[in-house]
């Protein structure tokens, strides 16, 4: 700025000179403050003075239709005739009216129903009823459509150079700040959209013209020709995991917007050191567990580094925080769960591959041995088998690693063992928990996979691995990068909805409530739902 005021010849110094005076400024923020103030007040008194604007309005009216009437009548002879007589006996109604007690007020009564009628607020029948802003926005993101949906065979011409908005969509929302929400859209039966690049062409120009900070859920109907959007504001990030205010069978994978949940549970934020620590209401997305469970097993696949780990982490402080039991496998020598270790309740972690395969022959095992006592109490005890069958979790981090580091060992397939568990899991109380990479989706059997039906999917997944895991033509946009611990999930046959997972980084330290005591001595594989003892492998 230095440079330019160093350049500048007399008469811009001293134009500047006068804009920078203070007088000139205060004159300018008294300008601007008075502006609003005169649109504040023109907008009150349009408010106060409405009653009359539509008096007056339907007086005009009235007036213009009596001239029509009048001019129109008096171009024929007969209706002439007519018309004169009509405006006599009006005129001695109305006199006569007059004369009478309470007459004149009668009249004004008369005259003033009729004035409102003819004045009231009318939609424009050629106008949108939408607003312009609504409008401008729709149409700007229809125009930016129009080059990869447009279709010169579509006999509808639903989308082409100058076309209105509504032509080519046909549902839309906006919410109560006003940001558009939800779109619908048809179009032509000839775009290719089962190719994967026509559709992230749409879905990039779309964005494009919403704006990249939301994030985006494309739902396409390939049979019905429609694409259909929900765009979402970023979610709140950084929730501490912390004990939940749910149901004993309930499990908060996370938080999603209010409007895909029917409910709100008190969390706390992280506050301020020494300071109050602030509670908000936020919508969980709950998994509901226990033996008979529809959906007993999950799966979470997930990019590099999304938070796949510390989902898993989250609900094994959860499940441990309701007394049951917890394996876990750490396939990628992370150290995720090595603070589990030697906790209440927690009976074995293991990294390297036999050590993994001996424990998932010991769960099998365990699930051999569940099944069998189960087989022998029959249906009669509900509340003794509930006690013999204490809840086991089996949680294997990146499961494909698992299986290349078998493999590479000589060892059985995990997936084989895990099928079996997961078959069996839902009578023996044994729950899978298992997660992968977004690109090593395809890896998993599908007897793995068809079994885990809770489903989180995390950061911005390939379209192959949110095909997989969400079904369909289902595909997430927005920001290519996404905050850690955010995505999808879908619980059973339920809706897709959108997930921010707690942060669990250190569940030892901030839920000592959930995860115990360390167990000093005893082998807790001893102590297992008292089902009977494990056998030595
Ligand atoms: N929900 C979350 N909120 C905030 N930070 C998170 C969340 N989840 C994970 N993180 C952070 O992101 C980083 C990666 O998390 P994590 O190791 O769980 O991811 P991952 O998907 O298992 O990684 P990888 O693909 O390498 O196995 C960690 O630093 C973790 O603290």
């Amino acid at each position: 700025m230095a440079g330019s005021v160093g350049s500048e010849n007399p008469i811009q110094r001293l134009v500047r000179g006068f804009r920078e005076h203070p007088i000139t400024e205060a004159a300018g923020r008294c300008t601007t403050s008075t502006r609003h103030v005169s649109k504040r007040a023109k907008a009150r008194a349009l408010d106060i003075g409405h009653p009359l604007v539509v008096l007056v309005r339907g007086s005009k009216q009235m007036a213009a239709d009596a001239k029509t009437y009048w001019a129109e009548a008096g171009g024929h002879e007969k209706h002439k005739e007519w018309r004169d007589l009509v405006v006599f006996v009006f005129a001695v109604c109305a006199v006569a009216a007059g004369f009478q007690p309470y007459g004149v007020l009668l009249l004004i009564a008369v005259w003033a129903a009729a004035a409102t009628y003819l004045g009231r607020d009318r939609p424009d029948p050629g106008k949108d009823p939408e607003t312009d802003a609504h409008i401008a926005r729709l149409q700007s993101a229809y125009n930016g459509l129009v080059p990869y949906l447009m279709d010169t065979h579509d006999p509808d011409e639903r989308f082409k150079p100058g076309g209105g908005y509504r032509s080519g969509f046909t549902e839309w929302e906006f919410d109560e700040a006003d940001r558009l929400v939800a779109l619908k859209i048809e179009y032509s039966p000839f775009f290719k959209d089962g190719e994967a690049d026509a559709r992230a062409k749409v879905e990039r120009a779309l964005e494009g013209k919403i704006g990249q900070a939301n994030e985006y859920l494309y739902d396409w109907d390939e049979e019905g020709n429609k694409l259909s959007v929900r765009i979402l504001p970023p979610l709140p990030t950084g929730i501490p995991a912390q004990p939940w205010k749910v149901a004993e069978i309930e499990y908060v994978l996370g938080f999603t917007d209010p409007t895909s949940t029917a409910r709100l549970i008190p969390v706390q934020l992280t506050g301020e050191p020494g300071g109050e620590v602030p509670v908000v209401e936020l919508a969980p997305v709950v998994w509901r567990h226990g033996r008979f469970a529809a959906e007993p097993h999950l799966l979470v696949a997930g990019v590099l580094g999304s938070g796949k780990s510390n989902l898993l982490r989250s609900l094994a402080a959860q499940a441990l925080g309701h007394g049951h039991l917890v394996t876990a496998v750490d396939a990628e020598h992370t150290g995720h769960f090595d603070e589990f270790t030697g906790r209440d309740g927690v009976i074995r972690v293991e990294s390297a591959a036999a050590a993994a395969l001996d424990l998932l022959d010991w769960v099998a095992a365990e699930s051999g041995r569940r099944a069998e006592r189960l087989r022998e109490l029959g249906a009669n005890d509900d509340t003794l088998i509930a006690e013999l069958a204490k809840p086991l979790w089996v949680f294997v981090d990146e499961l494909p690693a698992l299986g290349e580091a078998a493999s590479r060992a000589g060892l059985a397939d995990p997936q084989d063992i895990l099928a079996d568990l997961m078959r069996a899991g839902r009578t023996t109380g044994i729950t899978v928990v298992l997660s992968c990479r977004a690109e090593r989706v395809g890896e998993l059997r599908a007897t793995v996979r068809n079994q885990a039906h809770a489903r989180v999917g995390l950061g911005q997944l390939p379209p192959a691995a949110s095909t997989a895991l969400f079904g369909g033509t289902l595909e997430i946009g927005g920001p290519a990068v996404l905050p850690p611990g955010r995505g999808f999930a879908r619980v059973g046959g339920g809706p897709v909805v959108r997930l921010q997972v707690p942060v669990a980084a250190d569940v030892v330290g901030a839920l000592p409530v959930l995860v115990g005591a360390l167990v000093e001595d005893g082998d807790p594989a001893e102590e297992v739902g008292g089902l009977g003892e494990p056998e030595d492998e």
